[in-house]
């Protein structure tokens, strides 16, 4: 079983699958391709990948990958819990510019969905945070691209500051959101 709504914008998806609890702890189907193809998320996954962020407050993002290297991501949390944002890239839609933050954890299980024409990034807040995620491209490094996560103009309410926020030196020289070239319809 699968619950699947939506975020404020309608594209990115909160999905939580059904957890069974018992005296040893529990067990879950993290992704059932059928389960999501009935709730009409029809999806090619073709990498899987996992980051551990030691500090709270570690912040990755925002990333996407152009065509033709461009994913879908389906998101969750491992061990610990992280605030989830995805930033609406299409041009043509209603919501462009328009992030949705969600907050995901090892305990709730939820899930988020991510489609092309988003950047993905997130905010531990709590250490040693496993985010594991599936992607529906392989990771191309020419087609890796990104925004600065503190970008004025999409102004995402981040649970951290700029003086506590840990990130990679590769986000600390992200271009603003302003300097996009037009990269999805
Ligand atoms: C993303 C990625 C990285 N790498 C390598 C490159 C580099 O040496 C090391 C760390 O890469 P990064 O610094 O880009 O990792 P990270 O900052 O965790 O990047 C990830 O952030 C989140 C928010 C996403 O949405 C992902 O798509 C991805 O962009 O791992 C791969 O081999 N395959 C991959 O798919």
């Amino acid at each position: 079983m699968l619950t699947v709504t939506s975020t404020a914008i309608e594209a990115v998806k909160i999905i939580t699958p059904r957890a069974f609890a018992d005296s040893r702890g529990s067990f879950v189907e993290t992704y059932n391709r059928q389960r999501f193809v009935d709730h009409g998320v029809a999806l090619e996954f073709v990498q899987d990948n996992q980051s551990i962020s030691a500090a709270v407050g570690t912040v990755r993002g925002l990333h996407f990958q152009s065509a033709p290297f461009a994913q879908d991501k389906l998101v969750r949390v491992a061990k610990g819990r992280i605030l989830d944002v995805a930033v609406d890239l299409r041009r043509s839609s209603p919501t462009y510019g328009q992030w949705v933050a969600e907050e995901l954890s090892a305990e709730d299980g939820k899930q988020l969905l991510i489609p092309i024409g988003f950047a993905h990034g997130f905010c531990t807040l709590e250490p040693d945070t496993v985010v594991a995620y599936k992607v529906t491209n392989y990771y191309s490094p020419p087609h890796d691209l990104g925004i600065a996560w503190n970008d004025p103009d999409l102004a995402v309410r981040w649970p951290v500051t700029a003086d506590q926020a840990v990130l990679s030196d590769k986000d600390l020289e992200l271009p603003p959101f302003a300097s996009l070239p037009n990269y999805f319809e």
